[in-house]
This record gives structure tokens, C-alpha cells and sequence, in this order.
């Protein structure tokens, strides 16, 4: 493939970035001063609730929209209060990709991925080749000539990935770009994004409000609420030890390794004492459960989950102890101190 080649993915950076709407009286601050680095080459998932500032925060990174304060910078160059014309030029290293895919209807797949090219002023027949190239990336070959009411929605959505990548960008914005797809197709989109990232070195923000996504791509995670980034780190990091109420919460939709309350109320009917401890490389669960057995007491796993993230294992498993109340006190303070271990109660 000639012309799709690797290149250094842009370096996007939020120093103390705000977004305050106003109209009238009222007004809403979209954006609370952020302050986050996405390197070059690297996939961020940003996730959070409707509202939380997420398109904003995209809008803010192709320059259609410009912060009330703070600076946006893009390979170290800050964007705001750039003349539009300079802005016009950055965007064209930047592609994008929508949840409605925003395919032109009356041109074919081979004219949606033609059009930046064209108004790029590229020749007929290098643009031809191109398209070529690009259709052959994301798997279309074989369907340039059709319109987009006559391809599924992951066909759609990779024409709309391969019309991004047309003038080479160097970073890649996804608004939603999975959401209107069923979870095969999203996996497949998914995966043709990650390829884009490996093979093409380009940088990915990735916008959703589903973590199964940000699981499956990126490599870190930007958690938005009320504007605010509230947690920030490595994919690893914040599914094995979410630091705030909201990061859990969209942690917990995505591993089911914690009984819910409907579970735990039928635990609890049982015997002994449940505790959902944290099995991370150094929680010392073995050793305290092989001490708690070894003075009789009895442990059985009722509850759990483990994944793989990053080629980093982490999970969390729900026991119930029955025996000696104090060998059972002693392993839940002993737990206490080497690893999240919380009793389940009533
Ligand atoms: N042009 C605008 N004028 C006024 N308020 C706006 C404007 N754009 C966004 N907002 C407000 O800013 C806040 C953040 O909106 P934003 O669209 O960035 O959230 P979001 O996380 O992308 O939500 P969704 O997932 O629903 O798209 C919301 O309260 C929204 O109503």
C-alpha cells in the first residue's frame, strides 16, 4: 500500500481548558478547567454520562468551538485564538468519524472517501488510486460502487473511517462511532480502529459513553462528570482500582465481578460472613485463605469474575467464611491491609 503509510500521531494537550455557555442570564460551564495529554500514537477513551462535557471536549480539539479560557494545544501549538484560516489548515491532519456516519446519500462509498481528496485538489487518477487503497484498508473492495442505503451500518461506519483517513490525518476523533451499531459489528469497527492506531501510528480519542469500548481500545481513560475530568489513567489502573463513585459505576456495567444487590441478598440468607476482596498480583488473598483453612475454616468462592486487560489480569471474588469467628475476624484485618476487602452486609 503506497500511500497509507505510518506517521507520528499528534500530541493533544488541554491546559486548564473552560467552556462556558451563556445565554442570557443562564449560563453553563460544558468544560471545567481540564487539563489532560493524549501522546502521540496513544488511544483515549473518553467516557461519561450524557451532559459531562464529552462532544464539547471534541470540539474544542478540532477547533470548532474555542474555550472560554486555558489552552489547547496540538503538537505543543496552541490553537485558540488561532485565525481561522491557520485552524482550517491544522484540521486537515485530523479526521473524524460520527455515530450516524454523516455519509453523503447521493454519492457511492468510492465518491464519500473521493470528496476530501477532491477538495483537496487532487488529481482524478492519484485520487482513484487512493480511494483504491483506502476501500482495500478497511475491507471494501468490493464495495466502491455502492450507496450507503446499500451497505449494513459497520459498512457504512468503515467508508466513514476510510473518507477520514483520505488526507492522511494524524489524529482521529470517534463521537459515538460504535453506538449505532449491534455488538459484533461494534467489535469489528473496534478492531479495524486499533489497526488504524498500530499500523498507521495515528492518535485515536475515542468518545462513548459504553466502557465495554474503552476497554476493548484504549490505553487510557478519561472519566468526565459535570465537565470535569474526575479520573484520568492507564485502562489497567482505573478498571482494577476506580478511584471515584462514577468511574466504578461504569467499571461495574462492564465486569460483572461483584454480586448486585439482588445477589447479595440471597448470600446473605446463608451462613458466615462475605467479603468481596480485590485479587490483584499482591492481594495476599492465598496466604490468608490458606492460614484461615489450615484452623478450620471453611471457604467458598460464591461470587466472581476475573479479566485480562492489557495483558494484566485483575478481578474480584466474593467468599463466604464459615468457622471460628475470630480466625474469620483475623483474615478479614489481615485482608484489610494488602488489598481492597469489603464485608458484604445486610
Ligand atoms: N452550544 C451550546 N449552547 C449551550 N449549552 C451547550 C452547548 N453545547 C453544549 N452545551 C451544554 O454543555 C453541557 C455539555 O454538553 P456536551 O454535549 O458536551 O455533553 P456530552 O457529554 O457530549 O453529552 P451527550 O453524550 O449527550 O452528547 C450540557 O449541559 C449541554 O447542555
Amino acid at each position: 500500500m503506497t500511500n497509507i503509510q505510518p506517521r507520528t500521531g499528534t500530541r493533544v494537550e488541554f491546559q486548564g481548558v473552560t467552556k462556558v455557555f451563556s445565554s442570557g442570564n443562564t449560563s453553563v460551564t460544558a468544560l471545567d478547567n481540564i487539563d489532560l495529554v493524549v501522546e502521540p500514537g496513544e488511544i483515549l477513551g473518553v467516557i461519561g454520562y450524557s451532559g459531562a462535557g464529552k462532544s464539547t471536549l471534541v470540539r474544542m480539539i478540532n477547533g470548532l468551538d474555542t474555550p472560554t479560557s486555558g489552552k489547547l494545544l496540538l503538537d505543543g501549538t496552541n490553537i485558540v485564538g488561532m485565525p481561522e484560516k491557520q485552524i482550517r489548515s491544522l484540521r486537515r491532519n485530523i479526521g473524524m468519524i460520527f455515530q450516524q456516519f454523516n455519509l453523503m446519500r447521493s454519492r457511492t462509498a468510492a465518491g464519500n472517501i473521493a470528496y476530501p481528496l477532491k477538495l483537496a485538489g487532487m488529481p482524478k487518477e492519484q485520487r482513484q488510486q487512493r480511494v483504491a487503497e483506502l476501500l482495500d484498508f478497511v475491507g471494501l473492495s468490493d464495495r466502491g460502487g455502492n450507496y450507503p442505503e446499500q451497505l449494513s451500518g459497520g459498512q457504512k461506519q468503515r467508508v466513514g473511517i476510510a473518507r477520514a483517513l483520505a488526507t492522511n490525518p494524524t489524529l482521529l476523533l470517534c463521537d459515538e462511532a460504535t453506538s449505532a451499531l449491534d455488538p459484533e459489528t461494534t467489535h469489528d469497527v473496534l478492531a479495524l480502529l486499533r489497526r488504524v492506531n498500530q499500523e498507521l501510528g495515528i492518535t485515536i480519542v475515542v468518545i462513548t459513553h459504553e466502557m465495554d469500548v474503552v476497554r476493548s481500545i484504549a490505553d487510557k481513560v478519561a472519566v468526565m462528570e459535570n465537565g470535569k475530568v474526575v479520573e484520568f489513567g492507564d485502562v489497567y489502573q482505573v478498571f482494577s482500582a476506580p478511584k471515584t463513585q462514577v468511574a466504578a459505576r461504569f467499571v461495574a456495567t462492564t465486569l460483572r465481578n461483584t454480586p448486585d444487590q439482588i445477589e447479595a441478598d440471597e448470600l446473605l440468607a446463608g451462613d458466615g460472613r462475605l467479603f468481596t476482596i480485590n485479587l490483584t498480583e499482591h492481594s495476599g488473598f492465598f496466604t490468608a485463605a490458606a492460614e484461615a483453612r489450615s484452623q478450620g475454616v471453611s471457604i467458598n468462592i460464591v461470587h466472581g469474575g476475573i479479566t485480562t486487560l492489557k495483558h494484566q489480569s485483575f478481578g474480584k471474588i466474593t467468599v463466604r467464611l464459615t468457622g471460628d469467628p475470630e480466625v474469620i475476624e483475623t483474615f478479614y484485618q489481615r485482608l484489610q491491609r494488602t488489598t481492597e476487602c469489603e464485608e458484604i452486609l445486610r
